[in-house]
Formats: C-alpha cells, sequence, structure tokens
C-alpha cells in the first residue's frame, strides 16, 4: 500500500466509529487509542439516531471523517432475531444505507462495513468459504438479519464499481468480550450463560437451563481480537469481497456451558430446554484468507472467558 494510503500513519485522521458503546465498537475504539488515533468521531444512539437519513447527512456533512468503521446496528440473539425479524431487517437496512452512503457522498477514504458469519446458508460447506455466500437457503432464525447484511456488502461492491469507493466488509464469527449485552433473552448465549450461572450460583440454585439440545458447534472470537483484525483490514485491504474473521476454533453449546459453568464456579447440573431453537447446526468459517493477509487471533476462549467473567463481576452483577 502506498504511504499515502497508509490508515496507520494517519493518526490525526478524524476516524467515525459508528456504535461506539457496544461490544464492538468500544473494543474498536480501545484499539484505535491504543495505536494513538486522537481525532475518533462518536456519537451516541441518543445524539444522533442513524436510522434518520437527514440527521445522518447533516453529521457527514459537518464533521467530515476521513475513515468510517460501522460497528452501529440492531444486534441480538437467537431469540431476539427470531421474534423481532422487522427491527432485524428494517433498522439494519436504515443504518447501513445511511452510512455507507453519506460516506461517499462526503468524501470518506474508506469504510469498513461489520457483517455476521448469519450471511452464509444454514447448511454452507463447512469451515464457510466466502464464496459461499448466496449458494442456499438462510437460516430461518436470523434470516432477515442475515439478509441486511447481505445487502451491506452487496452496497458496498456496488459502490466500489460505480464510484471507486474503497468500501469493505468484515464478516466476524460469533463475537464476546467486554460490554457485551447480558440481558436474559434477547443476548447472544455466551453472554446469557455467563448470567445466568453467576445468578445460580449466587442464588445457591441446584440447576441452569440451557437452551436447546446442546449440539450446535458454534466459533467464538474475543472482540478485542476482532478489533485487531479490523484495524488490520483497514491498513491492508482494499479488495471487493469481504472478509472472514473468526477463530477457527468450535466448541459445541454443550461444551460452551461446561466451560462457563466451570469459569464461573457454579456447582449444580445443566437442564436442556429442547423447546428453545436450536439455530443453524454448524458454522466454522474459513478465516484463511485473512490469515493470508498475515492476521491470526491470539486470545483463547478459555482465557476470554475469565477476561470476560471478571468484566461483568466488576460492571454488571447486582
Ligand atoms: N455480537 C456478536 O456476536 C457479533 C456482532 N457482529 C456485528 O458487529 C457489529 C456490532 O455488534 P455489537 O457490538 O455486538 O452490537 P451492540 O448491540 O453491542 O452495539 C451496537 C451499537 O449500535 C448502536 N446503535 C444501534 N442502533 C442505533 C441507531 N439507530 N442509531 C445509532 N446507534 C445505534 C448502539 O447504540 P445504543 O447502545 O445506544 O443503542 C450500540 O452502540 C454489528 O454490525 C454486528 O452485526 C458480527 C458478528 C457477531
Ligand atoms: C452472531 C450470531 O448470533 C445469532 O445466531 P446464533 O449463533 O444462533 O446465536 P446465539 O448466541 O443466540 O445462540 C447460539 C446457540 O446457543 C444456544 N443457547 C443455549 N442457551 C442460550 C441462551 O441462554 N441464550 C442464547 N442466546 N442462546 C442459547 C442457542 O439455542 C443456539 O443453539 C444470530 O441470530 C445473529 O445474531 C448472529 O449473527
Amino acid at each position: 500500500m502506498a504511504e499515502n494510503d497508509s490508515f496507520f500513519s494517519n493518526q490525526a485522521a478524524k476516524v467515525f466509529v459508528a456504535g461506539h458503546r457496544g461490544l464492538v465498537g468500544s473494543a474498536i475504539v480501545r484499539k484505535l487509542q491504543s495505536l494513538g488515533f486522537t481525532n475518533l468521531l462518536l456519537r451516541t444512539h441518543a445524539e444522533l439516531d442513524l436510522t434518520l437519513q437527514s440527521d445522518v447527512e447533516s453529521l457527514f456533512a459537518a464533521e467530515k471523517p476521513l475513515y468510517v468503521i460501522l460497528a452501529a446496528a440492531k444486534v441480538g440473539g437467537i431469540h431476539a432475531n427470531n421474534t423481532y425479524p422487522a427491527d432485524f431487517i428494517a433498522v439494519n437496512l436504515q443504518i447501513q444505507t445511511n452510512v455507507i452512503d453519506s460516506s461517499y457522498r462526503h468524501g470518506v477514504k474508506k469504510i469498513l462495513f461489520l457483517g455476521s458469519s448469519c450471511i452464509y446458508p444454514k447448511f454452507a460447506p463447512q469451515p464457510i468459504p466466502e464464496n459461499a455466500l448466496l449458494s442456499s437457503p438462510l437460516e430461518p432464525t436470523n434470516e432477515w438479519y442475515a439478509v441486511a447484511k447481505i445487502a451491506g456488502i452487496k452496497m458496498c461492491q456496488a459502490y466500489r464499481i460505480q464510484y471507486k469507493f474503497d468500501a469493505i466488509s468484515a464478516m466476524p464469527t460469533n463475537l464476546y468480550g467486554p460490554n457485551d449485552n447480558f440481558h436474559p433473552e434477547n443476548s447472544h448465549v455466551l453472554p446469557a450463560l455467563i448470567r445466568r450461572f453467576h445468578e445460580a450460583k449466587v442464588e445457591g440454585a441446584k440447576q441452569v437451563v440451557v437452551w436447546g439440545t446442546g449440539s450446535p458447534l458454534r466459533e467464538f472470537l474475543h472482540v478485542d481480537d476482532l478489533a485487531d483484525a479490523v484495524v488490520f483490514l483497514m491498513e491492508e485491504y482494499s479488495g471487493f469481497e469481504h472478509v472472514n474473521v473468526g477463530s477457527g476454533k468450535e466448541v459445541s453449546i454443550k461444551e460452551l456451558a461446561e466451560l462457563v459453568k466451570e469459569v464461573v464456579g457454579f456447582e449444580g447440573e445443566l437442564v436442556w430446554d429442547t423447546s428453545k431453537p436450536d439455530g443453524t447446526p454448524r458454522k466454522l468459517m474459513d478465516s484463511s484468507k485473512l490469515a493470508n493477509l498475515g492476521w491470526s487471533p491470539k486470545i483463547s476462549l478459555k482465557d476470554g472467558l475469565v477476561d470476560t467473567y471478571k468484566w461483568y463481576l466488576k460492571n454488571i452483577k447486582q
């Protein structure tokens, strides 16, 4: 990459991190600050609703960020996705359309759009390569969110073709870490289980209920690794195709539940509520494209879980 195109050497550049208080956005802010970036443009949801096109336009016109990282979205676990399909498709289409289009119109040099591994077909080949996109039907519990995310990838590609706009997309696997959502029903499995096992331990409960059969396989990545991959891609990648970001390691939900139980120190038994959906049976991503560019993850699931539980104890528990 030419010197004047270097993201890392442009630490005074204005970088808009949309969604900076969320799991992903807050990790990206920590990473950028650790790299010496001093001019971050940050707006809370209350200060700027990204679904409102004219407000987004006004922000870009006034602030003229040079780089944009889009980590604002309507996000949730299997239950939330299944229960609020209209919100998941509409809010995400609105946010990403407004931010990508305004970025192009106001001279942004590069934007990174975040999607998710749920963009891939329910029965995709494993590990899932980037070119499995749109090769067969989606997983029904999150197809509304997935369709919005696929539209985001395609919008980046369309703007690259028509306007030569440097819009790239990263597809992370299931993430966890500080500032996650620990809501009992609407969160993802890992924060949900930390909370449930912790509360059961404190209350002296004999059992903890875990959803589904325990057989689905999931790949987990600590959000600090994801943030590292995001800045790496801002520096190193300007391609048409989206890029998978995974840990390469998968566990069953049963194995995950046993690990969370051990880390939290709950001594009772697990009970499986099979009336709850399993979702997609397996979604291990093929992250060799990113590995070939020179990036690899550093944080093991066990270490990441221990740190996340410490963060939960310090910041969330009553
Ligand atoms: N969590 C995960 O496991 C995974 C996440 N991703 C992707 O990473 C990105 C970030 O996800 P994550 O950090 O987990 O999500 P969070 O829910 O933790 O954070 C989302 C952020 O978006 C903001 N936001 C939501 N709606 C609006 C709006 N209308 N206007 C302005 N801001 C808004 C939220 O603000 P507020 O809190 O104030 O509402 C929040 O800061 C998403 O694109 C998601 O698809 C991809 C794969 C896995
Ligand atoms: C990142 C990805 O996340 C979502 O997909 P998902 O991987 O299915 O997400 P999940 O974390 O909610 O569940 C993983 C597995 O775990 C089981 N499970 C057990 N017990 C609990 C539990 O207590 N809560 C939850 N949420 N799941 C549980 C659950 O039944 C399922 O088998 C997408 O909708 C979409 O948001 C997306 O892109």
